[in-house]
C-alpha cells in the first residue's frame, strides 16, 4: 500500500486522530470564523502604522494562547454510524470548517450521485485583479472532482487533473460547482466538473482522475451509501 494509503487507513480505520464531537467541533468552527475575518481585515486594513504593531502584537499574543495546548495533527469529526468519512476532516482546506483557509466549500450529493456546492470567494482569494485566482479554482475542483468520485462509489487521491479556464471567474458573486464521475475501471475514476457564475457562463472546466491506493477498498474510506 502506498504512504497515502496507509496513512488514510490509520486516520479513519484505526481511529489514529483526535476526534472531535458536534459541540467542540463547532467552538473551533467558531473560531475559524473568526480567524476568516481577520484575514480580511488585514488584507483591506489601513490604519496607521502605531496600530498595526499594536494588532500585530495582540495576535502573537492570542497565537501563543491557542498554542498553549496543541495537537501533533489535526482533529476529524467523530465517525456517525452508516456515513462516509469523507466529511470528517474538519481542517480540509476547501470544505474545513475548522481551518481559517477554507472558504470553506459546503459540497452536497443529489440522488443521482453528482454533486454540487455554492459558494462565494471574497478578495482574500484574488488573482488576476478582480478575479478569482486559478489556484483556489483548482483547488475547489479538485475537491469537488474527488467528492463526485467519492459519492460514486469510487473514491481515490488525484492522480491527474485537467484544467481549462475559460472565462475569468469572479469573486464576492455566488458562485456554483457542479461534478460527477463519468467512468470507472479498476481503481481509476474519471470525472469531470465545472464552476458557473451568476449569470450561467462557464468559468472552468476541469477533469480529473482519481486512484484508489493499492490496499484500501472504498468501503475502508466509509464510502458505504
Ligand atoms: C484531501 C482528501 C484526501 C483523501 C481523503 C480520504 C478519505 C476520505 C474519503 C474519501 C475520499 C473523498 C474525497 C476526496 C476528496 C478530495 C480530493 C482531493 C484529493 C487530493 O488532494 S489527493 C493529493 C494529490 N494526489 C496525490 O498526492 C497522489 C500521489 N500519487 C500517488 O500516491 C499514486 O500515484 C496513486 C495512489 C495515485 C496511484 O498509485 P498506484 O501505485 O496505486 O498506481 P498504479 O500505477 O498501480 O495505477 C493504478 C491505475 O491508475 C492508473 N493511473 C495512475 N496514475 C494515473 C494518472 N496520473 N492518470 C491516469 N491514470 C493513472 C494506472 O494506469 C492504473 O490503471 P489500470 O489499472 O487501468 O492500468
Amino acid at each position: 500500500m502506498s504512504g497515502a494509503g496507509a496513512a488514510m487507513r490509520r486516520v479513519f480505520v484505526d481511529g489514529e486522530r483526535a476526534e472531535l464531537d458536534q459541540p467542540r467541533a463547532a467552538e473551533l468552527a467558531g473560531l475559524a470564523a473568526r480567524v476568516r475575518e481577520l484575514t480580511e481585515a488585514v488584507v483591506h486594513t489601513d490604519v496607521d502604522a502605531a496600530e498595526v504593531a499594536a494588532v500585530s502584537e495582540e495576535i502573537a499574543a492570542l497565537t501563543r494562547r491557542l498554542a498553549a495546548a496543541r495537537r501533533a495533527a489535526p482533529p476529524i469529526a467523530a465517525p456517525v454510524p452508516g456515513a462516509p468519512h469523507i466529511g470528517r476532516q474538519l481542517a480540509n482546506p476547501v470544505t474545513g470548517p475548522l481551518n481559517p483557509i477554507a472558504p470553506p466549500v459546503e459540497i452536497h450529493t443529489r440522488p443521482d450521485r453528482t454533486v454540487f456546492c455554492d459558494f462565494t470567494l471574497t478578495s482574500v482569494y484574488e488573482g488576476p485583479p478582480g478575479f478569482v485566482h486559478g489556484g483556489v479554482s483548482a483547488m475547489v475542483l479538485d475537491q469537488l472532482l474527488g467528492a463526485a468520485a467519492h459519492a460514486a462509489g469510487a473514491p481515490g487521491m488525484t492522480a491527474a487533473l485537467d484544467l481549462r479556464y475559460r472565462r475569468p471567474t469572479p469573486y464576492g458573486v455566488p458562485l456554483r460547482g457542479e461534478a460527477e464521475a463519468t467512468e470507472v475501471v479498476g481503481r481509476r475514476t474519471h470525472t469531470a466538473a465545472r464552476i458557473i457564475a451568476p449569470d450561467g457562463t462557464v468559468t472552468v472546466e476541469a477533469t480529473a482522475v482519481f486512484v484508489l491506493p493499492r490496499g484500501l477498498t472504498p468501503e475502508a474510506l466509509g464510502n458505504v451509501e
